[in-house]
């Protein structure tokens, strides 16, 4: 589904160009449920806003299901991002506004803008949000303001709102980076419950290792911007975790 083939990022900087991903290629078929580690800084942020087409690459190409998303217009680029769902660890919801207002928000690639400023929503995108709501156990929640919900709850409506884009790839920041280790359990069940009931494919940066180990199918690892793991949870050796994370460099 995605194929990523040599796929550099430099930025400018103050101090001179800076490389924050070097040479990566990696295929993730439709289905998988991908964690990205590493330590902060190793890149995993700007890999995923390459796969959702917020930044383009300075090198290499992206192709989502035959896409190349490198070389698309801006138009192209706008109607492809609608395809993908995104998830943030700061939430990014309207908090002034009703769960299903945000929720609804998830539609807004599929109006014309028009109708979007104006709330004109179909009653098919009703219908969506109100399912996905559902999903995620929020219904009787609907009509409550989101600054009202605990964080636990406004993970939940940031994740219906990207599943009410009926997206194709589900992308995550993240996600349970604010919550306790219990909500951060819940937030991964709901991803892994997508991914095997729906064959959603998932990617989702995450430093909590033990997460990533549990719920997802494969492991890739960053470090300094190069791809140095990728692999089934059980071939994620403790040797391997201390090279990835630097533990011994730092110890010595
Ligand atoms: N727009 C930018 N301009 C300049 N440097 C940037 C930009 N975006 C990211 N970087 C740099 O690229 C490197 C990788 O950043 P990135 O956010 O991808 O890391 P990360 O692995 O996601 O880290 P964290 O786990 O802390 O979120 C960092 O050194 C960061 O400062």
């Amino acid at each position: 589904m995605i194929e990523v083939r040599g796929v550099s990022q430099v930025f400018q900087t103050k101090n001179g160009p800076f490389q924050a991903l070097k040479d990566v290629s990696i295929d993730i078929p439709k289905g998988d449920f991908v964690a990205i580690i590493g330590r902060s800084g190793a890149g995993k942020s700007t890999f995923l806003r390459t796969l959702n087409g917020l930044l383009i690459p300075t090198e290499g190409s992206i192709k989502v299901e035959g896409l190349e998303i490198t070389r698309l217009s801006k138009r192209e680029l706008q109607k492809y991002r609608r395809s993908v769902g995104f998830i943030f660890q700061q939430f990014n919801l309207v908090t002034r506004l009703s769960v299903l207002d945000n929720v609804l928000h998830g539609r807004l690639g599929y109006l014309p803008t028009w109708r979007g400023l104006l709330g004109l929503y179909t009653e098919r995108d009703y219908q969506i949000a109100r399912a996905q709501l559902e999903q995620v156990d929020l219904t009787p929640k609907e009509s409550a303001r989101v600054d009202s919900l605990s964080g636990g709850q406004m993970q939940r409506v940031a994740i219906a709102r990207a599943m009410a884009q009926e997206p194709r790839l589900m992308l995550a920041d993240e996600p349970a980076a604010n919550l306790d280790p219990v909500l951060s359990e819940e937030v991964m069940r709901i991803l892994k419950r997508f991914n095997e009931q729906l064959g959603m494919t998932v990617v989702i940066n995450i430093h909590a290792l033990d997460l990533a180990l549990e719920y997802a199918r494969r492991i890739i690892a960053f470090k300094k911007g190069e791809l140095v793991f990728d692999g089934t949870a059980a071939e994620l050796t403790d040797e391997l975790v201390d090279e990835i994370y630097e533990r011994r460099e730092m110890a010595a």
